[in-house]
């Protein structure tokens, strides 16, 4: 029992089972003939005990259940297959990084040619440059190993990445006629969309091309999966900001260090980088407002904390407080990404003036802004290993001819997810978690929600009883 769109096949089982389905070549070219995966054969991989993912495996994407909860939703399993849907030397595959710099992008690239390469014996891979735009308006880059054996040492992308509209049918029309039959797209959630509708384009013309998606996001605001790569590197380079704030604070008598993270609406690097930290006394998120006079304000906190210690390190994402900047700028970038204010001057400023004005305590503030080092480092031990299971899944489910898909892990399990799962929301700290008590009181920060906000974040709260239907929980606990 099932049904089926272009974008998600909704297949319902026994007990409540759904499986939100990935697209498949097959679903609009019948009789596309198979293949042995050449693994079978591989000296590295032959021996591994059921190395090869069971054709029916899926992966509940709910794993906290109650004995009567229904199964839930699920997700096709990543891996290789036993049987492949293109032959080793009709693959002509291409990749493109689009959107903001992330740690990590060299490396996906890199184990994406490596692994076409020594896993299924495909020597055409092209870089396609700058973004979406060089599909039609650049010359490609040939990778091979020896091309990409290195880079996962530098930071940013090989191929260059861009912001700004594309035209879809240009791309289709490049991919066609340059007979390239695996494309693999690295970026956020717009280029996410992006993908969507080049798979449907290619779907529409009925081609024999396979369209997978890397997610990528510093921000870590990609929903359904567990993590985004390159979120460890960026939480683990801002603790360098973070320790020279500190270390700024204790030097001087009412010292006070102010940090700016990235998080244009989502405080996941804010909030890790402070619980990582330890020495933050303030962090300030786009989730949850807050307000700087009066009772239980910022200024009020401010003042008491610098009383109780004699300094104190606020950490504040870039898309905190908007709404209480005076002025709101009404600019977006060239892929219409709302332009935000330098929230972390303003809030440095805005200090300093009341401390000033009131003439009753003399501070030192210093505000350090590490927005783009913290993303344009090359990725860490473990981004790097991240980076190459999410680089090889797509690939294998290339090879076995899934289509219309971005990868990753689901409650730890490599998935492939459908476009539209990636793309409907975006992931968000839920202050109403564990995880934001956590930090609340790690950093015994007030929360500084007004009683108004407080009975909006009540209301959105579940009766205790309730399993939550998060898809991507920051509780793990
Ligand atoms: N709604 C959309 N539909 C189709 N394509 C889009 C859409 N939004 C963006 N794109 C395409 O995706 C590319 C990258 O988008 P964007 O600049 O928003 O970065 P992103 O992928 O969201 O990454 P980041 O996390 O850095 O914001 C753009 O070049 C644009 O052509
Ligand atoms: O300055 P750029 O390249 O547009 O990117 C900045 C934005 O990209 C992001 O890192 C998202 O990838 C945001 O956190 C940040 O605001
Ligand atoms: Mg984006």
């Amino acid at each position: 029992m099932g049904s089926v769109d272009s974008q998600m096949k909704i297949v319902n089982g026994e007990a409540g089972y759904v499986l939100e389905d990935v697209p498949h070549l097959t679903d609009y070219i019948p009789d596309l003939p198979t293949y042995p995966n050449p693994l079978r054969s591989n000296p590295a991989y032959s021996v591994v005990k059921q190395y090869f993912v069971n054709v029916d495996d899926t992966v509940a994407q709910k794993i906290v259940v109650h004995k009567d909860s229904p199964r839930g939703t699920h997700l096709r399993r990543a891996g290789p297959r036993q049987k492949v849907y293109f032959n080793s030397d009709e693959v002509h595959a291409c990749i493109v990084t689009c959107g903001g710099l992330c740690p990590g992008l060299n490396t996906v690239i890199r184990e994406i040619v490596c692994g076409l390469s020594y896993m299924y014996g495909v020597n055409k891979v092209l870089g396609i440059d700058g973004g979406y735009r060089g599909f039609y308006a650049k010359n490609t880059v040939t990778l091979t190993p020896k091309v990409v054996n290195d880079i996962h040492k530098r930071g940013g992308t090989i191929l260059g990445t861009s912001r700004g509209g594309h035209d879809t049918s240009k791309i289709v029309d490049s991919i066609q006629d340059r007979g390239i039959n695996q494309v693999y797209i690295i970026g956020g959630d717009g280029t996410q969309k992006g993908a969507a509708v080049i798979y449907e384009e290619i779907r529409r013309r009925g081609l024999k091309v396979s369209v997978a998606g890397i997610p990528k996001t510093i921000d870590n605001d990609i929903p359904v999966i567990d993590k985004s790569f390159g979120f460890d590197t960026a939480v683990e380079e801002a603790q360098r900001a973070i320790n020279a704030a500190h270390v700024e604070a204790t030097s001087t008598e009412n010292g006070v260090g102010v940090v700016k993270l990235m998080g244009r609406f989502s405080g996941f690097i804010a909030m890790y980088a402070t619980l990582a930290s330890r020495d933050v006394d303030c962090c300030l998120i786009p989730e949850s407002p807050f307000y700087l006079e009066g009772k239980g304000g910022l200024l009020e906190f401010v003042e008491k904390r610098l009383k109780e210690n004699g300094h104190m390190v606020i950490v504040i994402a870039e898309g905190a407080g908007q709404d209480l900047l005076s002025e709101c700028l009404n600019e977006q970038d060239a892929s219409g990404n709302k332009m935000l204010q330098d929230v972390g001057l303003w809030i440095s400023h805005r200090i300093k003036d009341h401390f000033a004005r009131q003439n009753k305590m003399v501070l030192t503030l210093k505000y350090i802004d590490p927005t783009y080092m913290i993303r344009a480092i090359p990725s860490n031990a473990s981004d790097n290993v991240y980076c190459t299971l999410l680089a090889q899944s797509a690939l294998h489910g290339a090879m076995a001819g899934y289509t219309g898909f971005t990868v990753g892990p689901v409650n730890g399990r490599h998935s492939y997810i459908p476009f539209n799962r990636v793309t409907e929301k975006q992931n968000k700290v839920v202050i109403t978690d564990r995880m934001w008590a956590r930090l609340l009181s790690s950093t015994n920060q007030p929360s500084f929600l007004n009683p108004k906000d407080c009975n909006e974040a009540k209301k959105e709260e579940a009766p205790p009883t309730q399993l939550l239907e998060g898809d991507n929980c920051n509780d793990t606990s």
